[in-house]
């Protein structure tokens, strides 16, 4: 096991695969003022190497969302730098960063986020078309074929199961072969079937497709699909814990009082 109290020196390196993909460095993010303001994040350093699967965990409110959405680029930090590859999101206007993002990155949300009007098809084929993209329904038909929802293409999220809108919008998320998901709680509003479907969907955009994901989650067993469980408290990384398991993931929670 190894830990760092965010100190921006001692940067935690995610092995596995390439070198570091993602890096986050003296990252700090404070919301209010005075007494009233949260250190959400208070100095972290954390490196996610290429082609690896890293779980976020730690107590309610120790920041997991927060380094997701900063690393992700959807909020910006108060100090500290953020890079993807060598696009630093941190010195980029609002206009370059979502440009990079929806070129490299997807996001994977609990609740899924497709629009109940479309069906998978379309709601896979949407953010290409609102990016401007060419229209390529061969890969959207082959990508929800991958996820197993050949059968269920023409259907509307309404008439899915959660696991199988999951699985869609992760069809969605590989569409424009991102170098990066991030997932928040993806499997939080699922069974454990479903669950399992969808973990082993993100495990295998790792192993065969090359690409790196970064999911927070609550669930050990769900962290134990990882390479790699980063724990955060009080806004700061607690620990790193490699090829982690069940039951190890389960003691480092209860010492982080979870
Ligand atoms: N928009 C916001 N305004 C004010 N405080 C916020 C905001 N977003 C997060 N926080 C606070 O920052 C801290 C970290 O929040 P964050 O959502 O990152 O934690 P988390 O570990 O993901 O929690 P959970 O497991 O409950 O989802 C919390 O104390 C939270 O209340």
């Amino acid at each position: 096991m190894r830990s760092s109290g965010g100190n921006p020196a001692t940067v935690i390196s995610g092995q596995r695969g390439g070198g570091s993909l993602v890096s986050l460095i003296g990252v700090t993010r404070t919301y209010g003022r005075g007494n009233a303001a949260v250190h959400a994040l208070d100095g972290v350093t954390v490196e996610f190497a290429a082609a690896s699967f890293t779980a976020l965990m730690g107590p309610s409110g120790s920041g997991k969302s927060t380094l997701l959405h900063c690393a992700a680029g959807l909020d910006r930090p108060d100090s500290g730098t953020v890079r993807l590859g060598d696009a630093e999101f941190t010195a980029l206007s609002d206009r370059a960063l979502l440009a990079v993002r929806r070129a490299r990155t997807a996001v994977i949300f609990q609740d899924f986020n497709l629009v109940p009007a479309l069906t998978a098809l379309d709601n896979v084929l949407l953010p290409g078309r609102l990016a401007g993209r060419r229209t390529d329904g061969d890969r959207a038909r082959e990508l929800l074929a991958d996820v197993g929802l050949a059968d269920r293409i023409g259907h509307r999220p309404g008439e899915l199961s959660g696991g199988q809108q999951q699985r869609v919008a992760i069809a969605r998320a590989l569409m424009h072969r991102p170098d990066v998901l991030f997932a928040d709680e993806p499997t939080g509003a699922l069974d454990t079937r479903g669950g399992g479907q969808v973990l082993a969907l993100l495990r295998a955009a790792v192993d065969s497709r090359r690409q790196t994901v970064v999911m927070v989650t609550h669930d050990p067993r769900a962290a134990a699909y990882a390479d790699r469980v980063v724990f955060l408290a009080d806004g700061r990384i607690a620990g790193d814990e490699r090829a982690p398991d069940t039951e190890r993931v389960s003691s480092w929670l209860t010492r982080l009082g979870t």
